[in-house]
C-alpha cells in the first residue's frame, strides 16, 4: 500500500496491502521522533518471516478440517492434527507450533497465547464467528488472527431453512415418536409457511440468503438490519423494517446478526412480550443474542409457539437444559456450517490464509489489530480514539434502512501533508463505522478491504491551516451522505450527517453536530436533545438522571440564537434506564433526543 499521496483519495478497488507496509513490528529507531506514521515506512523485519526461515513451520489443527485444507497445509508446513485436546494439553502443545487452526469448539484463551512463548504467529478460525478467540490477547502477543468468512454462508442459510421447515412440521418430534413405536398423526399437525410473514433479523450474508430461500417458499419476508443498504433489500424483494415492526408483525423470526455488546440478549422478556402470540423463532446465529431464560418463559406462556436452535450461550448446553428438553424446541448441535461442501470450502479458505500469513503475506480476512509500538502511537493515540468515536457516533445517527455508503473525512491541520499519514485514522474511521454493526473486526490490516467489501466509499480531504504544526490535527470532521438521520438536527437538507471533534487536553471532544456547535468529552455515552432554548432545561434533565444515579460527566448547550433552538449534549458514565430516557423525551420543550453508545 502506498502512503497517502493525495488528500482526496477514494478506496481503490485494485489496491493491495502487504504485511511489510503495515509496520507490524516496526523498527522504532528508524522512525522520526515526531512521527505519526512515517509517510513511507522503511521495510520492516517481520518476525513471521524470521521464524520460518529457521525451519518448516508447524501448524496445529485442533478441530476437524476438510482434507483439501490439510493437503494444502502439508505442502508448506508440518501438520499436527490433534483433536479434542484439553485446555491444558493445548497449552502444552502450543509452544511447539507456529500456527493453530480451530473451529467454534476450541477456546483460544489468553493462557494459550501466554503458553506459546511467542512462537504462535497465526490463529486461523475455520468459519465466521471468532468469539472463541481472545483477540486482545492475540494482538498483545503479536499473533495474527484470520477467519474464513464466506465459505459457509450458504450452509448456514440452508440450515436455517431446514430448521424453519422442520419446526413448522414437527419433523424431529414426529421422528422421535415413531422411533418410540408410536403413530401420532393428530398430535403432529403443523403450520404452513406459505403466505406467512418471516422477519429476518440481521440482513448480512447469511440473512440475505435465508430471505431469498424463504421467498421461494412463498413467505412474505421482511428484514430488520439498521445498517443494511436499502437497495440490497429491494433487489431481493424484502422490506426493511424497524425492530419494533418486525417483533409486532412476524409469524416467524430468524436470527442472523453477530453477537456484539449491542446484540447480546436483545431477545429478552421485553422483546418477547411485544411479539405476536404464537410466533416461531429460528436461531442459527449465536446463542448469546437470546436471553435463554426469557425464551423459556415465552415458550411456557405460549407467546413463542416453537423455537429451533442451532446455537447456545454455553456449548454444549448442560444436559438438563430445560430449553433443549422442551417439547416445542427443535435443537441441533451447532451444525450450521457442517456440510461436506462448506467444510471443504472453509478448509481451503483458512489453509490459504494461514499459509499466506506464515509466508508474510497479508490475509484479506485478518481480524485483529497489528502490533504498533506505544512509541509510534503516543502522539496519535488521542486522535485514534477521536476518529473511532466520531465514526461510531455518526453511524448511530443514521436511521435504519438508509445504509451507509458515502463517507467523507476532513482533517484540518497546520502540518504539511508529508508530515502526517492518516492511514491509521482512516482505518479507525472504518472501524468505528463498521464494527458496531457487524461481526467483522476492523484494523489497520483489513480496514480498506472491509470497506470495499461493504461498498463503503471513503473520501479524505485535507484543510491546511495556518499556525503551529506542533499539534498533528486541529479538528476532524466525519460526514455521512445520502442517508436519513434519527436525530434531525444532525443532518442537512441535502441528507448529510455531520459530526466534528478535536482533541482537548489529550481527550477526544465532540465540537459540532449538524450545524450546532457543542463541546462534550467523548467518554461513556451521550444523550443528544434538541429543545427550545429556555431557562431550567439543564436542571430538568439533570434531575431525571440524578434520580437514577446516572453520573453526568459533561454537558454542553449549543444554540442558533438565544431563546430559539438549542442542542444539549450530555455525557453520561452509566446507561440511563429506558424509563429515564422516556421521561427526558416527555419534557415539554424537548423536540427530539437520541441516546448513543460510544
Ligand atoms: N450456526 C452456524 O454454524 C453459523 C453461524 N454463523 C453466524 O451467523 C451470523 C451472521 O453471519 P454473516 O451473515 O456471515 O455475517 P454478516 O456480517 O455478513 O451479517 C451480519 C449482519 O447483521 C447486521 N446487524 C448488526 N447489528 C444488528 C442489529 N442490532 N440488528 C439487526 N442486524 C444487525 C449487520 O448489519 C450485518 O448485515 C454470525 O454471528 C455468524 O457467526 C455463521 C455461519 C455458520
Ligand atoms: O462460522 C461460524 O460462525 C460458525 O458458527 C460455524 O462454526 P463451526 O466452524 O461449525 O464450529
Amino acid at each position: 500500500m502506498s502512503a497517502v499521496s493525495s488528500w482526496n483519495l477514494m478506496f481503490s478497488p485494485n489496491k493491495t496491502i502487504s504485511f511489510s507496509d503495515l509496520s507490524w513490528r516496526p523498527n522504532i529507531s528508524s522512525l522520526p521522533s515526531r512521527a505519526v506514521f512515517p509517510r513511507r515506512p522503511k521495510p520492516k523485519t517481520l518476525v513471521v518471516l524470521a521464524t520460518i526461515l529457521d525451519a518448516k513451520p508447524t501448524v496445529l489443527v485442533a478441530e476437524k478440517l476438510g482434507d483439501a485444507g490439510i493437503q494444502l497445509l502439508k505442502t508448506f508446513a508440518n501438520v499436527d492434527c490433534s483433536y479434542n485436546l484439553s485446555p491444558e494439553e493445548l497449552c502444552t502443545k502450543i509452544s511447539l507450533c507456529d500456527a493453530l487452526i480451530v473451529r467454534s469448539g476450541t477456546k483460544v484463551t489468553r493462557e494459550v497465547f501466554e503458553s506459546s512463548g511467542g512462537r504462535l504467529k497465526v490463529v486461523g478460525r475455520a468459519g465466521v464467528g471468532i468469539d472463541n478467540v481472545d483477540l486482545p490477547a492475540a494482538t498483545e502477543h503479536g499473533c495474527l488472527v484470520v477467519n474464513a468468512p464466506t465459505a459457509n454462508t450458504i450452509a448456514a442459510a440452508e440450515h436455517g431453512i431446514a430448521l424453519l421447515t422442520a419446526m413448522a412440521r414437527n419433523i424431529a418430534q414426529a421422528d422421535a415418536s415413531m422411533k418410540a413405536g408410536k403413530w401420532q398423526r393428530n398430535k403432529y399437525v403443523g403450520v404452513s409457511l406459505v403466505g406467512k410473514k418471516l422477519a429476518v433479523m440481521g440482513f448480512g450474508k447469511v440473512g440475505s440468503e435465508v430471505a431469498r430461500r424463504a421467498k421461494g417458499l412463498g413467505m412474505h419476508v421482511i428484514a430488520h438490519d439498521p445498517y443494511a443498504p436499502a437497495d440490497r433489500a429491494r433487489a431481493i424483494g424484502v422490506d426493511l423494517v424497524t425492530f419494533e415492526e418486525a417483533l409486532l408483525t412476524a409469524d416467524f423470526i430468524s436470527l442472523h446478526m453477530p453477537l456484539t455488546p449491542a446484540t447480546s440478549k436483545m431477545f429478552n422478556d421485553e422483546a418477547f412480550s411485544r411479539m405476536k402470540k404464537g410466533v416461531r423463532i429460528v436461531n442459527v446465529a449465536r446463542g448469546g443474542v437470546i436471553d435463554e431464560e426469557a425464551l423459556l418463559r415465552a415458550l411456557n406462556s405460549g407467546i413463542v409457539a416453537q423455537a429451533a436452535l442451532d446455537v447456545f450461550t454455553e456449548e454444549p448446553p448442560p444436559q438438563e437444559s430445560k430449553l433443549v428438553q422442551h417439547e416445542n424446541v427443535t435443537v441441533t448441535p451447532h451444525l450450521g456450517a457442517s456440510t461436506t461442501e462448506a467444510q471443504e470450502g472453509v478448509a481451503l479458505e483458512i489453509a490459504e490464509a494461514v499459509v499466506g500469513a506464515l509466508r508474510g503475506e497479508l490475509a484479506a480476512t485478518a481480524v485483529n489489530a497489528p502490533m504498533v509500538p506505544a512509541e509510534v502511537l503516543a502522539e496519535l493515540a488521542p486522535f485514534v480514539a477521536l476518529t473511532e468515536k466520531l465514526a461510531r457516533l455518526a453511524v448511530q445517527l443514521v436511521a435504519g434502512g438508509s445504509g451507509v455508503k458515502f463517507v467523507k473525512v476532513t482533517y484540518a491541520s497546520a502540518r504539511g501533508p508529508d508530515d502526517l499519514d492518516t492511514r491509521l485514522l482512516r482505518a479507525m474511521i472504518i472501524k468505528g463505522l463498521i464494527e458496531p454493526i457487524s461481526s467483522v473486526y476492523v484494523n489497520l490490516v483489513n480496514a480498506d478491504f472491509t470497506a470495499k467489501q461493504r461498498g463503503l466509499r471513503l473520501t479524505e480531504e485535507r484543510i491546511v491551516l495556518d499556525g503551529s504544526p506542533e499539534n498533528p490535527l486541529e479538528y476532524i470532521q466525519v460526514q455521512i451522505a445520502n442517508v436519513e438521520s434519527k436525530f434531525a438536527s444532525a443532518i442537512s437538507n441535502s441528507g448529510v450527517i455531520t459530526v466534528e471533534g478535536k482533541v482537548k487536553d489529550g481527550k477526544p471532544h465532540l465540537t459540532k453536530i449538524g450545524s450546532f456547535g457543542v463541546d462534550v468529552s467523548l467518554e461513556g455515552s451521550l444523550i443528544l436533545c434538541r429543545q427550545v432554548d429556555q431557562p431550567g432545561m439543564i436542571g430538568k434533565v439533570g434531575n431525571i438522571l440524578g434520580e437514577e444515579n446516572v453520573n453526568v460527566n459533561f454537558m454542553s448547550v449549543g444554540r442558533i440564537s438565544p431563546r430559539k433552538q438549542a442542542v444539549m449534549t450530555i455525557g453520561v458514565d452509566e446507561e440511563p434506564s429506558k424509563d429515564a430516557l422516556k421521561k427526558i423525551g416527555e419534557i415539554q420543550a424537548i423536540e427530539e433526543f437520541v441516546f448513543l453508545r460510544l
